[in-house]
Parts: C-alpha cells; sequence; structure tokens
C-alpha cells in the first residue's frame, strides 16, 4: 500500500511542497465532494484577507466563498481524522512541532479568483504548512481554475495545479506564492493550515 503522509512528507523535506493526484481515500473524496456542493448557497460567506484583527474582503485579490469545517458532520469529522493521521506524521519524519490544524470548504463560482499570496509571512504567524484538497470529478483542462504554485517571489512561470478530485497540495505556508486561476465552472476545495503553539504567557495566538 501507497503511504500517503510518508510520501508528503519526504516530499516536503526534499522540496518544500508536494502535489499528489489520487491522494484521498476514494470514499472521503466522495463524502466531501457530496458535503461542499450540498453546502452551496447556505453557509458559504465571502472570504476575507488578512488576520482576525485586520479581516477585511477585497474582492479584487480574493472572491471565493467560505465554510470553516469543524467535527460537527460526518464529512467534517471523516476529513479531520484523515488530517490529523497526517499531522502526526509529518511531526513524527520531519519534527515540525505541528499543534493545530484550521481548514474550510472554498466555492469558487465561474470567474472567481484568488490573487497571487503568501498563505503566511515570515515570523508573523503560526501557519507553517498548507494543504488543499480539491472536489471536482472530471475535471477538463479547458475549464480554468488551477492553482500556480510558484518556486519563490522572483518565479513567473510557476506549476499549475488542475483542481481534480482527490488531488492534495500540500507547502510551506510561507515560501511558496501561489494563485487561483478563474474557472468556468464551479469550483469546490479544501483549503487548510497546520499551525504551531505560539501561545505564551497570557496571550493566546491566534485569537479564536
Ligand atoms: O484552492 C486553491 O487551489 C488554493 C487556495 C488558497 O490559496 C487559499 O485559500 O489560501
Ligand atoms: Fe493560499
Amino acid at each position: 500500500m501507497i503511504d500517503i503522509p510518508q510520501q508528503i512528507a519526504s516530499e516536503i523535506a526534499r522540496v518544500g511542497y508536494c502535489i499528489l493526484p489520487n491522494a484521498l481515500p476514494a470514499e472521503l473524496c466522495t463524502t466531501l465532494t457530496q458535503a461542499a456542493r450540498a453546502e452551496t448557497d447556505r453557509k458559504y460567506r465571502q472570504a476575507g484577507i488578512g488576520r482576525a484583527d485586520q479581516h477585511q474582503q477585497d474582492r479584487s485579490i480574493r472572491s471565493d466563498e467560505i465554510d470553516w469545517i469543524d467535527d460537527g458532520s460526518e464529512p467534517g469529522k471523516a476529513w479531520l481524522a484523515w488530517c490529523s493521521e497526517l499531522q502526526a506524521a509529518l511531526n513524527q519524519c520531519l519534527f515540525l512541532g505541528l499543534f493545530s490544524f484550521e481548514c474550510h470548504f472554498a466555492h469558487y463560482a465561474p470567474g472567481r479568483f484568488y490573487g497571487r499570496h503568501l498563505d503566511a509571512f515570515k515570523g508573523r504567524t503560526n501557519r507553517v504548512l498548507s494543504l488543499v484538497t480539491y472536489l471536482n470529478s472530471g475535471w477538463q483542462s479547458s475549464d480554468g481554475g488551477e492553482l500556480v504554485l510558484y518556486q519563490d517571489e522572483a518565479d513567473q512561470r510557476g506549476v499549475a495545479v488542475l483542481p481534480e478530485a482527490g488531488t492534495v497540495v500540500v507547502f510551506l505556508s510561507d515560501e511558496f506564492p501561489h494563485e487561483v486561476l478563474p474557472a468556468k465552472v464551479d469550483r469546490y476545495s479544501i483549503a487548510g493550515w497546520f499551525r504551531v503553539n505560539t501561545s505564551s504567557g497570557r496571550s493566546i495566538d491566534p485569537p479564536s
């Protein structure tokens, strides 16, 4: 059996990112795909940018809609259990000290996008590893909607990833600029972040 967490860990150690098609167990992928669509128009909210204290909605940078995931539903529970196993494996292999995980469903309606950005800035965040998985079966390259992952600030070419169901992408949050190109059809995904615990004294970071 292919050990997905092991593969992710060794790619992170080698190059800092990992793009793995068919990484999600098929049953989990189906459950999440259904859950992502069932929530359309019900719970999705316009996504914002920045930390809680400087939260703002700027549609010129980001125009997806999101719904935070918790273990209050069966799909949420199953997904968080899978991520928790991955977190344990990454800690064991890479000594990252990952402490918690936060994630949300994202829905990009046709034409929506997320401009080039970093998920974290060095020294100013406790987000260490970003994880994205896609929930669109039969995605065509003519549908657009690629994630483009750049090596560094200077890279203008990047690597394009089709958001096909089951593909998992993991990368160091403060190292790899990336963007989501507009798609011609609805695009569903989960974006999440493994974090370290930087709480000290009476100040709790991050704010809940
Ligand atoms: O959906 C994707 O491919 C990436 C999303 C992303 O970059 C983010 O939510 O920060
Ligand atoms: Fe991002």
